[in-house]
């Protein structure tokens, strides 16, 4: 299923946040969004997710789900957002209650889930036996489990140091060889961007319009840690963000 962006504007109030985003978001693909802060991504991510209606313009989901999708637009959080009293299993089982499997699909969905992201020896963890890097691939596993067309993702890694979000981005990476998931990444991380994104649209401050995308073409699965092209292309793409960062910084927020 691909997304279509067309015209989006939202406003709240007199505030104008994003003005006229349009973007194709195709099957298979990592759409990375960074822009200054305050610019809109979070919001851009409520709108297609349904959380919010824009003010003007609408998303279309373009051809079909995959099979047996109970949820094609899901999210992932920086924060986990794990229940702390379940275990690794309830709390995927939890994303899957309420939609009318038996319980022996419920099983099956888990199971399969934990060992796509490596997690089986942990079904039986409770959240605060684990490490931050744990909880989110808990969490990309419970995000999995409910057959997601395109997944909407806010800044997955920004609350991991940075030894562990190295290693949860080779983990996506590895992921993505193995089932070319389709998302919609927000993050402040260039270096994450150039690492995980197809493309990666560069917001302008607010209101966020699209001020630049840069395709990368190197294959995800190549891209080295040190590899030259890219340090390039994040350069280029700090050099783009330098400008519109330094004055959303001094950008007040009532418009
Ligand atoms: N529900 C809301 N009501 C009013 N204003 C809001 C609401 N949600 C967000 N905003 C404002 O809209 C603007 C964009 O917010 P948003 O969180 O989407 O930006 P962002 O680019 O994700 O920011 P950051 O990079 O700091 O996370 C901000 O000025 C924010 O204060």
């Amino acid at each position: 299923m691909d997304l279509e962006i067309r015209h989006l504007t939202h406003r709240y109030d007199s505030l104008d946040v994003m003005r006229d985003i349009n973007l194709t978001i195709s099957s298979g693909e990592i759409v990375c969004v960074v822009g200054p802060s305050g610019c809109g991504k979070s919001t851009l991510l409520r709108l297609i997710g349904g959380l919010e209606q824009p003010t003007e313009g609408e998303i279309l989901q373009v051809g079909r789900p995959p099979e047996g999708s109970l949820n094609p637009l899901t999210y992932i959080f920086q924060d986990f957002a794990l229940l702390p009293w379940r275990t690794v299993w309830g709390n995927i089982s939890l994303v899957l209650e309420g939609h009318g499997l038996g319980k022996a699909e419920i099983d099956r969905r888990i199971s399969d889930v934990l060992s796509r992201t490596r997690l089986s020896d942990f079904a039986a963890v409770y959240p605060r036996q684990l490490s931050g890097g744990m909880k989110q691939r808990v969490a990309i596993a419970r995000a999995l489990a409910v057959g997601p067309a395109v997944l909407l993702m806010d800044e997955p890694l920004s609350a991991l140091d940075s030894q562990t979000r190295e290693l949860l981005m080779d983990d996506l990476v590895s992921l993505w060889e193995r089932e070319q998931f389709t998302a919609c990444y927000i993050t402040h991380n260039l270096n994450e961007a150039v690492r995980l994104g197809h493309r990666v649209v560069v917001l302008s401050r607010r209101p966020g319009e699209i001020r630049e995308t840069v395709e990368i073409t190197i294959p995800i699965p190549e891209r080295s840690v040190d590899n030259p092209h890219l340090a390039r292309i994040q350069r280029q793409l700090w050099e783009m963000m330098r400008e519109e960062a330094l004055s959303a910084d001094r950008q007040l927020n009532d418009a």
